[in-house]
């Protein structure tokens, strides 16, 4: 398993993850239980806001919480003065109860309900990146109604295509999420804000895709949206001063991913900014991000307790673990690769084989697939790498397994930031047959 941020090998013979060992992690918390590496969350939020400052451009780096939510989190995000992007109420409430400054959340989502939008205008959060011209409807006859000012992006779809899965790809001309630019959607939504008293319509807005390697698509879908900046000058008199281009940036979670820094995505990104605003003649806009996978995905691992196994002679050896697609549902739904070690025995040499399997009852619940371990046995523990974005976020009650615990690691301490699901906290709302309770 590649050892990433402060993780390595104690002398001991044990993982280690931000200067604690793991086996007294699982002794204090249990298993399953995720475990985030602060430094290299600092390192990553730090790192895009340098090469920003490094390029001499305004910008915000917004963290994109729907990779990894949580109080402490968004406290965290915070403290490194990141902007933070939300999807959801349920998001936006997290970082209120976290006391993030509202100011700084962007509010996102390709259906945001009236209750979701009047929530985000109580909240007064910073900005509205509008999707759809349902949203439009519901934010200007609610600004209206409150006599309330908002700021806008608009979600454009560029028609440029990630090298991605199909899934966690989004700026290409047939998507779900926001107004495509070549069929005149986004011209439409223009005309309908731009003398709207209530919005003051910031920029624009455009995300090709998640975890990508390379910055082409970044620049194509730059050049797309600066090729139309002088006509709505011209026809709308609206200049964007906001250019949001969106997260997307790559992690490596198993050989063969070659991300680049948060530096180099940067750089390519703000030398095309520059470029193209110098061509055509206007003020640079302010540049926003929203990586979300690359402050939280490497900086997380999953620790498991192993249980049963079953050696099919000359096909396979499996071996199961505490949790599975109910604490990371990406290899199921993705077929994401993953690497995994044992945790307590980190030294020993690696010379069979095994295949990860989870607990739920459905055959596709595997972590990973031929993985090389020592000989394991009962009780030893499993790490896996890489699990901090799109794992907690994503995790499920299948099968009414509890979601587990999460830890935060730095300087040799652990700081327990969510505390494990109960069967009380599972079975909170439910209510007996033929309840009479009304919501
Ligand atoms: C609009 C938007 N911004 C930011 C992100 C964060 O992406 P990532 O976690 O790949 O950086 C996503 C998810 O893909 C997204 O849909
Ligand atoms: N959930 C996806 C990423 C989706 C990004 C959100 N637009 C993943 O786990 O890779």
């Amino acid at each position: 398993m590649y050892l990433h941020g402060t993780s390595k090998i104690n002398e001991a013979g044990r993982l280690e993850i931000g200067g604690v060992d793991t086996v007294e992690i699982v002794k204090d918390y249990g298993t399953p239980v995720y475990v985030y590496d602060v430094a290299l969350m600092k390192e990553r939020g730090k790192g895009y806001q340098k090469a920003f400052e490094d390029a001499g451009l305004s910008y915000q780096v917004a963290y994109a919480s729907k990779a990894f939510s949580c109080v402490a989190m968004i406290q965290l995000a915070d403290e490194l003065g990141l902007s933070l992007d939300v999807v959801s109420g349920g998001e936006m409430m997290t970082a209120k109860q976290a006391g993030f400054p509202m100011d700084r959340v962007h509010f996102h989502g390709n259906n945001k309900s009236l209750e979701e939008i009047a929530l985000a205008l109580d909240l007064g959060v910073g900005c509205f990146v509008v999707d759809n011209f349902h949203e439009i409807k519901l934010l200007q006859s609610e600004t209206e109604k409150r006599k309330q000012k908002v700021k806008v992006l608009l979600r454009t779809t560029p028609g440029v295509e990630a090298h991605t899965h199909e899934y966690i790809s989004t700026g290409q001309e047939d998507s779900k999420f926001g107004f495509d630019l070549q069929s005149g959607q986004v011209d439409k939504a223009i005309n309908m804000l731009i003398d709207d008293s209530h919005i003051q319509l910031l920029g624009v807005h455009s995300h090709i895709g998640s975890q990508i390697f390379e910055t082409s698509g970044f620049v194509m879908a730059i050049e797309k949206l600066f090729s139309e900046f002088a006509r709505w000058k011209k026809e709308y008199s609206f200049e964007p001063t906001v250019l949001n281009v969106g997260g997307g940036f790559g992690i490596r979670y198993a050989e063969g991913d070659e991300p680049l820094e948060p530096a180099e995505y940067v750089n390519d990104i703000a030398d095309t900014v520059k470029k193209q605003s110098e061509a055509a003649g206007m003020d640079v806009p302010e540049v926003w991000i929203e990586p979300g996978r690359s402050i939280t995905g490497d900086a997380g691992t999953t620790l498991y307790t192993i249980g049963s196994a079953k050696d099919i002679d000359g096909v396979r050896r499996y071996v199961a673990v505490d949790g599975g697609m109910t604490d990371n549902i990406r290899p199921a739904l993705y077929q994401s690769k993953y690497e995994g070690m044992l945790a307590n025995r980190a030294n020993e040499p690696t010379n069979d084989t095994f295949s990860i399997a989870g607990k739920c009852c459905e055959s596709g619940d595997m972590l990973i697939w031929d993985l090389p371990l020592p000989e394991v046995k009962a009780g030893d523990i499993l790490a896996v790498s890489c699990t901090g974005a799109y794992g907690y976020a994503m995790a499920n009650n299948y099968n009414r397994i509890t979601k587990p615990p999460v830890v935060f690691v730095e300087d040799g301490e652990a700081n327990l930031v969510v505390k494990r699901e109960s069967f009380e906290d599972l079975l909170r709302n439910d209510l007996p047959l033929r309840s009479k309770e009304r919501i």
